[in-house]
């Protein structure tokens, strides 16, 4: 046997003889046959948790299909919606139906609750083979409910044996415990897949709560978004990066998130903020907090707070662009080019009115240089950062789960753009002194924002620190994809016309056929089904704009979570399913909370706007995991071989 067949003798350790390799290629055989499970992309989550919890729970419309194809007719509207609310929300449903006694008996209604339940959950597992659906069962009830919803063939009565284990279960007070147990099942098996297009951070008041809760998730892959990449950027300690999360949650009046969330000490912040900016109501610092959901009696502080840190964050900012004159962006140099007698600032020879006055910590002659005082606040903040265990699982989550781009089941996923120039080509972008585009680029680029959190060499660690930076915010980060952040002319310049941030051109190239091909291909996607799934972006459906471009080969997912944003798109948000008959776009309205939706059944309406049909149902030979699995037949067949050739001994 040649050294190419030593993996024969590796894999004849672990399937022994010919019946087990035989066995076994049966076995996988037939996984390849089995419906491809469902995948799920949700994107710009922006903390808000409970609208987030919800989509998960919903699989945007994927529990209902299912109690739909299992009942139809058979029962209400009202029953159907009844039973899609006790699966999302089983502990708060049926707690609701005892505590407002909307039931004769509450035994009956577990008994039929149990029984539709179980139906339910039999169609979500049947696209499994047996031994998945075992391991994703809840321990406590995996046993009675692998019986349940496989059965018994051999028994004449299967409902009377079904029954008679379900009383067992009412009378030993079991049943709230089964039901929640079935309803994990079901949201477990609806969804095989979860893609997160980037962005979960920022805006809303509960990314850490979204982040434990994918942490929990049972199968999920992340496309870093530029709010993610800049709190990895916190988590490792580079100061800019550290100030822009922060002015982000002050700006939201979510400081709560770093203080209860993760439990970083803002006391000096706060002293420093109180002493710097006593007297200025910091009129230009006014929170878009949510009415109802933030307490006004902080809103004094917290404005001081946003104004102490946006002005630290203006000129950390300054400071790395000075250090790095290979990023090429003097032209977002401005604190130099304010003039504090006339209250001005020039940009691009232009000289506009500035809103505030009063810059106490801005030294004329070094306008870039913290003062001693901002420079303690960030030291501290600092270590708060880097010493926040919370914060640093999240990131190593992140980093362990995510990547820039992501190329799955043949589709392309990345949250923002692939940098093109004006006329529609891969824009040639320099990064520590080597040209890149493309593939290319986000490869290198990716590289460097490993290395600034992983890397050994302290060198090679501050440029992947700084290059989280570049990445949040510079005009060809392909997260980014705008032409510049101005933070700065939003707080301080009345002019609307300075507060334009371009985007790429990739936005207005992405609706021809040409561009997508030419970018798929570059990613070795060559197929006619291929496609782009994008984030980002709100959809604007308010002017008419859709997320389908391209004729259905790019969708934009912007899920619309942001609260803050929903004026401006009308609706919260587009979602997407690829099941094995093809993708289902979901349009959501405003989640309310969970309150409401226990009580009435109401869901976050979830339309299905687009239905793209697969050329044929696709089966799990058409995946990523059917190509491993393809190639795994393929060295059983090996082995069998060798056994057969008699270039292996056969062992028990
Ligand atoms: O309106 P906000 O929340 O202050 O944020 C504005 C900033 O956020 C950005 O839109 C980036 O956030 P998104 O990735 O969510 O679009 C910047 O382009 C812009 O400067
Ligand atoms: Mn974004």
């Amino acid at each position: 046997m040649d050294n190419d067949k030593q993996y024969l003798k590796i894999l004849s350790k672990q399937f022994t003889n010919v019946a087990m390799t035989a066995t076994e290629i049966i076995n996988l055989q037939s996984i390849l046959s089995l419906p491809k499970g469902t995948e799920h992309f949700l994107s710009d989550i922006h903390g808000e948790h409970e609208q987030f919890a919800h989509v998960l729970k919903n699989g945007s419309g994927a529990v209902k299909r299912k109690i739909d194809d299992e009942f139809g007719n058979i029962l209400s509207e009202k029953e159907k919606r009844d039973l899609a609310t006790l699966i999302y929300y089983p502990e708060e449903r049926i707690s609701l139906i005892q505590r407002k006694k909307m039931v004769n008996s509450m035994d009956d209604w577990y008994l039929v609750m149990i029984n539709r339940l179980i139906r339910v959950c039999k169609s979500s597992a049947s696209k499994y083979t047996r031994s998945k659906v075992r391991k994703a069962l809840p321990k406590d009830f995996a046993y009675v409910i692998e019986e349940l919803i496989t059965g018994r063939r051999d028994l004449g009565d299967q409902e009377a044996y079904f029954n008679e284990i379900i009383k067992t279960v009412i009378r030993l007070g079991k049943a709230p415990d089964l039901i929640i147990a079935l309803s994990k099942a079901i949201s477990r098996f609806v969804i095989d897949h979860l893609h997160i297009v980037g962005d979960i951070y920022d805006r809303g008041p509960g990314s850490h709560i979204c982040m434990d809760t994918l942490m929990h998730y049972h199968s999920v892959d992340i496309q870093w978004g530029n709010h993610d990449i800049v709190w990895m950027g916190a988590a490792t300690g580079q100061l800019a990066c550290i100030a822009t999360v922060l002015r982000f949650s002050a700006r939201y009046g979510n400081l709560d998130i770093l203080e209860d969330g993760y439990g970083i000490n803002l006391l000096p912040l706060f002293k420093f903020a109180i002493d710097t900016y006593k007297d200025d109501p910091c009129e230009c610092f006014r929170l878009h907090y949510r009415e109802g959901e933030y307490d006004l009696a902080n809103a004094q502080m917290d404005r001081k707070m946003h104004k102490a840190i946006a002005i630290i964050q203006f000129k950390l900012e300054g400071q790395m662009i000075k250090k790095h004159p290979e990023f090429r962006m003097e032209d977002r140099l401005l604190l130099d080019k304010i003039n504090i007698e006339k209250v001005t600032v020039t940009i691009d020879g232009k000289e506009y009115q500035l809103k505030d006055s009063n810059f106490p910590t801005l030294d004329p002659n070094d306008p870039y240089k913290l003062s001693v005082r901002e420079e303690e606040v960030m030291e501290k903040l600092k270590a708060a950062f880097i010493n926040c265990d919370k914060l640093q699982e999240h990131v190593r989550f992140l980093y362990r789960k995510g990547s820039l781009y992501k190329v799955y089941n043949n589709n392309l996923l990345y949250h923002g753009c692939v940098p093109l120039n004006d006329k529609g080509k891969f824009l040639e972008v320099e990064l520590c002194g080597h040209k890149y585009r493309g593939k290319a680029l986000y490869d290198e680029l990716e590289k460097w924002l490993r290395k600034g959190y992983y890397a050994i060499d302290p060198e090679e660690k501050q440029i992947g620190m700084d290059m989280l930076w570049y990445t949040w915010c510079h005009k060809n980060s392909p997260v980014f994809g705008k032409d510049k952040m101005a933070t700065f002319e939003r707080y301080f310049i009345e002019d609307k016309e300075t507060h334009l941030e371009l985007k790429n051109p990739y936005y207005t190239w992405y609706d021809k056929d040409e561009t997508v091909t030419m970018i798929l291909n570059e990613f070795g996607l060559n197929s006619s089904e291929s496609r782009i799934i994008n984030g980002h972006v709100p959809v604007e459906t308010k002017k008419g704009e859709l997320p389908i471009k391209c004729g259905g080969r790019l969708l934009v997912i912007d899920g619309g979570f942001s609260k803050a944003y929903q004026p401006k798109t009308g609706i919260a948000g587009y979602t997407l399913t690829y099941n094995s008959y093809g993708f289902l776009l979901a349009a959501h309205e405003p989640f309310e909370s969970v309150e409401k939706a226990v009580e009435t059944g109401s869901d976050i309406h979830s339309e299905t706007v687009l239905v793209q049909h697969v050329e044929r149902r696709k089966t799990v030979a058409d995946t990523d995991t059917g190509k491993e699995i393809k190639e795994t037949i393929e060295e059983l067949e090996e082995l069998l071989r060798a056994y057969r050739k008699g270039e292996l001994v056969e062992k028990e």
